[in-house]
């Protein structure tokens, strides 16, 4: 886990003196931008993004899909159409496909869904595209993405690790039809092939083959999303058979889409509550959702606070008591971080579990929350598939991130607890979360 010298400013996180109480408007959703993006980029007609999430993983998707020629607008609605509030932030995407071709050079940063979602569509592209990004982004798993464009009919030029840089040789379409993958590394594999397959001349049919498979709502959220935009799709749920799923050749609409907020990133705000004995609310949560952030109605209140879902939002209180949980986090592994520093401040230990797979995210995110857990005092250990977490008495120090978002925001939670927390390079929460250090301050008050 190299450190970046470039980013070793240290910003101190707040220390609650007080319960928080607060409106928090979180920001739209990563995965579903992401997913919009890519759907309306293939869509045989114009469509629209609102409130889309601005951060650097939704801003490096848009970049690329417009080096691949597709029209992204930047708007400021005045539409009559558009319902009033729906736009409050006055922004929106206007999304114009075309023609996919290269050559052209995508940077996928360290986005998950870029370097997995893209390379399926650069396949339907006519000329090559190359891939780079950050170099975690090298140590990320691609393989089932590329040996499974492979089998379906692309060319693509790697260095055999099945991994980034890599340049996909586009012929202007894909034949597609039946693979098998192991998506035991990331569900993303899966979501890539889904979301382009009505433009593969056959539409595909994914046989996930592995041990075992994470994120399984982020599939949900890719099957419902294709649905919506007119694809015709079998999956497990819709009575399949069990990881298989089959996409049907097509066009797809252009639509109006406003994208939900980020649930997962709603988590240190819920936290916040929990922590402090304090109560949040959370403007414009779904009553329906795929997205794995809508569990921690579950997962928090089982460790000691209480959640009211009303039309306007999340009204999250903490009851002052933290309690340590023993869960099953395979489905929401994105979570773990923030779970895992509320654990660190409960009254009893936590084991958290299935989620092995967290090794290759952003950084190890098993090693990294267990080294600056314990070098604030606390005792944390790694098992096989997660975390054990004894909470102790913590004290100050520099909690280090990783270039990881989601370090950065489990840090901030221990800071609200404990005097003296410093958090190095805060600003990689702009991953999905460029406001994040004004949101936290604005929501205590300080
Ligand atoms: O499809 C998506 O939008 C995501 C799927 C998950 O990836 P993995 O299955 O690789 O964990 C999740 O952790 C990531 O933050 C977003
Ligand atoms: C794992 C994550 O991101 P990515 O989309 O880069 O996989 C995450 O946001 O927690």
């Amino acid at each position: 886990m190299p450190v970046n010298p470039a980013h070793t400013a240290l910003w101190p996180a707040p220390h609650a003196s007080e319960a928080v109480d607060a409106t928090v408007h979180v920001p739209g959703s990563k995965s579903v931008t992401n997913r919009a993006l890519v759907l309306a980029s293939l869509a045989s007609e114009p469509g629209w993004l609102r409130r889309p999430l601005r951060s650097r993983d939704t801003l490096l998707m848009a970049a690329a899909l417009r080096e691949m020629g597709v029209g992204i607008e930047e708007t400021v609605s005045s539409s009559s159409s558009v319902a009033a509030g729906q736009d409050r932030a006055g922004e929106a995407w206007r999304v114009l496909p075309a023609g996919l071709r290269g050559p052209a050079t995508v940077d996928v940063g360290n986005a998950g869904t870029v370097m997995r979602f893209l390379p399926p569509v650069a396949a339907l592209a006519d000329g090559p595209i190359r891939f780079d990004g950050d170099p975690r982004a090298y140590e990320r798993p691609l393989n089932g993405v590329i040996d499974a464009l492979r089998a379906l009919g692309a060319r693509i030029d790697d260095d055999d690790r099945g991994a980034l840089p890599l340049t996909v040789h586009g012929s202007g379409g894909l034949d597609g039809g039946t693979v098998e993958i192991d998506a035991s590394s990331s569900s993303q594999f899966v979501s890539a092939l889904l979301l382009s397959a009505p433009r593969f001349n056959q539409g595909v049919e994914v046989r996930h083959v592995g041990a075992s498979l994470p994120s399984a709502p982020h599939i949900r959220m890719t099957v419902d999303m294709l649905r919506a935009v007119g694809a015709q799709v079998d999956s497990p749920e819709s009575g399949g058979e069990p990881n298989v799923w089959r996409v049907t050749p097509g066009a797809l609409l252009g639509r109006d889409l406003t994208i939900e907020p980020d649930l997962s990133n709603a988590q240190p705000f819920l936290a916040a509550a929990l922590v402090t004995g304090g109560r949040v609310l959370i403007p414009d949560w779904p009553a329906h959702t795929t997205q794995p952030g809508d569990r921690l109605r579950e997962i928090f209140t089982e460790m000691g606070g209480s959640c009211e879902l009303a039309d306007y939002g999340l009204v999250f209180t903490g009851s002052g008591s933290i309690h340590g949980i023993d869960v099953d986090l395979a489905d929401v592994g994105e979570l773990t971080p923030g779970i895992a520093a509320v654990a660190a401040l409960a009254d009893s230990p936590s084991t958290l579990r299935g989620v092995s797979h967290l090794r290759l995210h952003e950084t190890d995110r098993l090693a990294a929350l267990t080294k600056e857990i314990n070098e604030l005092g606390g005792d944390v250990t790694e098992t096989a598939d997660g975390l054990h977490i004894r909470p102790r008495r913590l004290h100050g120090g520099i909690f280090r991130t990783y270039d990881d978002h989601r370090m950065a925001t489990a840090g901030a939670i221990i800071g609200l607890a404990v005097e003296g927390v410093r958090i190095e390079n805060v600003a990689t929460t702009a991953k999905t979360l460029p406001d994040f250090p004004e949101l936290w301050t604005g929501m205590l008050g300080v």
